[in-house]
């Protein structure tokens, strides 16, 4: 059942049957809907011409979904190459302005694989690409699989740091998560705060240290599985909270 607490989806750009379609996955939205109690907004990447401050106003939270295209690299001072590729340039300028207001704001975030990508970028910090091929490196990457099922399993653990806000969420770990990405934070963003990692360092987890509300970047995909494992419904249980209690003090 929706509730009357919203979120923000910002929308990824598809191009298919001769139109450009701003979409988001279901599997993010029923999360929202059925753990975290809220009722989504798909936000079209249309930046450049609307105001997103007629949606901020108006929302209780803020969720960066994952994508299989990644932030253009020239957003972090690197050169486009294949291996940065695909891209979906109008959901970056989409996002960078969702994190930065939602930070800026107090609005709950919860940032997602690539959302998670794009809340260290919105930092000044850098991302690694195609992590698999870096020496020492575990593989990161989704198998290949047509069902969706065995594509989202677990995969390997993370290490919850101590006292953080994902140990608060959680417990002290670690846990198990799965995994579906190619590119990783490479220098963590200004103010960004490390809450989880791999086994091979890659950083799973951040979030901003000051924030005035719950403000959490997650390289795995706790969405798929919010119904049935725990410490996925507990994160989005959690976000689900922290909307409330924006609405509440909102007025
Ligand atoms: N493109 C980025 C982020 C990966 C991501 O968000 N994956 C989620 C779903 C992808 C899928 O279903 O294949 C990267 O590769 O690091």
């Amino acid at each position: 059942m929706s509730s009357p607490i919203l979120v923000a989806v910002p929308a990824d750009v598809h191009d298919h049957s001769n139109y450009r379609w701003h979409a988001s996955p279901d599997t993010y939205l029923k999360a929202l809907i059925r753990v975290a109690g809220a009722t989504p907004v798909i936000v079209p990447a249309l930046t450049d011409e609307m105001d997103l401050s007629v949606i901020l106003e108006r929302v209780d939270g803020v969720l960066t979904t994952g994508a299989a295209s990644n932030v253009h690299p020239e957003r972090f001072g690197v050169s486009p190459s294949p291996s940065f590729e695909p891209y979906d340039r109008d959901r970056d300028r989409l996002t960078e302005r969702l994190i930065g207001e939602s930070i800026e704001r107090g609005l709950p975030l919860l940032a997602i694989c690539r959302g998670h990508q794009e809340l260290n970028v919105a930092h000044h910090g850098t991302l690694a690409t195609e992590i698999q091929e870096i020496p020492g490196r575990m593989d990161h990457r989704a198998i290949t699989h047509e069902d969706q099922r065995e594509r989202y399993a677990t995969r390997h653990d993370v290490a919850v740091t101590e006292g953080g806000l994902l140990a608060s969420i959680v417990g002290p770990g670690p846990i198990r998560v799965n995994s579906l990405h190619r590119q990783a934070i490479d220098r963590l963003g200004d103010g960004l705060v490390v809450e989880a990692s791999a086994p091979d360092g890659t950083i799973e987890a951040v979030s901003v240290a000051g924030a005035k509300a719950f403000a959490l970047g997650l390289q795995w995909h706790p969405e798929f599985w919010a119904e049935s494992d725990a410490p996925s419904a507990a994160i989005f249980e959690a976000f689900g909270a922290a909307c409330r209690a924006y609405r509440e003090q909102r007025g």
